[in-house]
């Protein structure tokens, strides 16, 4: 996947400026950057969910803005603060993630089946989606993510909200999905997180790209975290707060 010159403007506000990626395929590719740099505008112009102001992205070397169909069919998408059709039991949502995306009805419901069990959700699957907690929500959207076996996962902030038992069945299934070739971006604000699990990162800042390229090359010598706060800018003064601390 390459994204070229992505560039949004909502109104007059600049979002994301010129942003260009290579994204291997069999990579896992973080994405971080402080709050409001620019990630999820990115991930939603790369998913097919926001139309670019300009700049496309490429799947497999075309264009997928000409055919967001055909784009979409290839790409597992988990949108941040997504809206879900939470009126829907939880079997019922994935049912109609797959087949919405053309899988068959029996694998469908295999699949379903498998995902809810491996995410913990199967004793959930009844209940409607709009009564799920926070980390349950996000794990039943990453289902609906998989569900049609895409060979590129944009994933917005996977791990928030998300139990540390479930957040590490969702990496071991992430890394096991890289291995098999296929391509996983993650947008993430903890470093570490990205540092243990990406071979590729992009530190985003002020809607445009600061550093990228394979961890080692993004580092260079230091951690993640140390390059980031490098990169991005120090630390704000805080003020004394002394009305609080009274
Ligand atoms: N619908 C919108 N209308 C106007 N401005 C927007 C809209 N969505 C995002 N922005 C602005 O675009 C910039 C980038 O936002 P974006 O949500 O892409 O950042 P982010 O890196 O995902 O942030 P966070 O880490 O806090 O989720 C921000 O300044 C934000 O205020």
């Amino acid at each position: 996947m390459e994204l070229r010159s992505l560039t949004k403007f909502y109104g007059r506000k600049c979002a994301v400026s010129n942003i260009s990626l290579v994204i291997p395929p069999g990579s896992f590719y973080g994405l971080v950057g402080p709050n409001g740099a620019g990630k999820t505008t990115t991930l939603s112009m790369a998913s097919g969910l926001l139309r670019p102001t300009s700049g496309d992205v490429y799947v497999e070397g075309q264009s997928l803005w000409a055919d967001v169909a055909r784009g979409k069919r290839q790409i597992g998408i988990l949108p941040d603060g997504a809206r879900l059709f939470d009126r829907l039991t939880g079997a019922q949502l994935v049912t109609y993630a797959g087949l919405l995306q053309g899988v068959p009805r029996k694998d469908v419901d295999l699949r379903r089946d498998e995902l809810l069990d491996v995410l913990g959700l199967s004793e959930a699957a009844g209940q409607l989606v709009v009564d799920y907690s926070a980390g349950m929500t996000k794990k039943i959207s990453l289902a609906c993510a998989l569900v049609h076996a895409p060979k590129i996962l944009l994933l917005d902030e996977p791990f928030e909200a998300v139990d540390p038992v479930s957040a590490t069945v969702i990496r071991s299934i992430l890394t096991d999905f890289a291995a098999a070739g296929g391509t996983v971006v993650v947008s993430s604000h903890v470093m570490d997180l990205v540092q243990r699990m990406c071979d590729h990162v992009a530190i985003i800042a002020g809607g445009s790209v600061r550093a990228a390229g394979t961890l080692e090359q993004v580092r260079a010598g230091v951690s993640l975290e140390e390059r980031f706060v490098e990169l991005v800018g120090g630390l704000p003064q805080r003020s004394e707060l002394s009305w609080l601390l009274s």
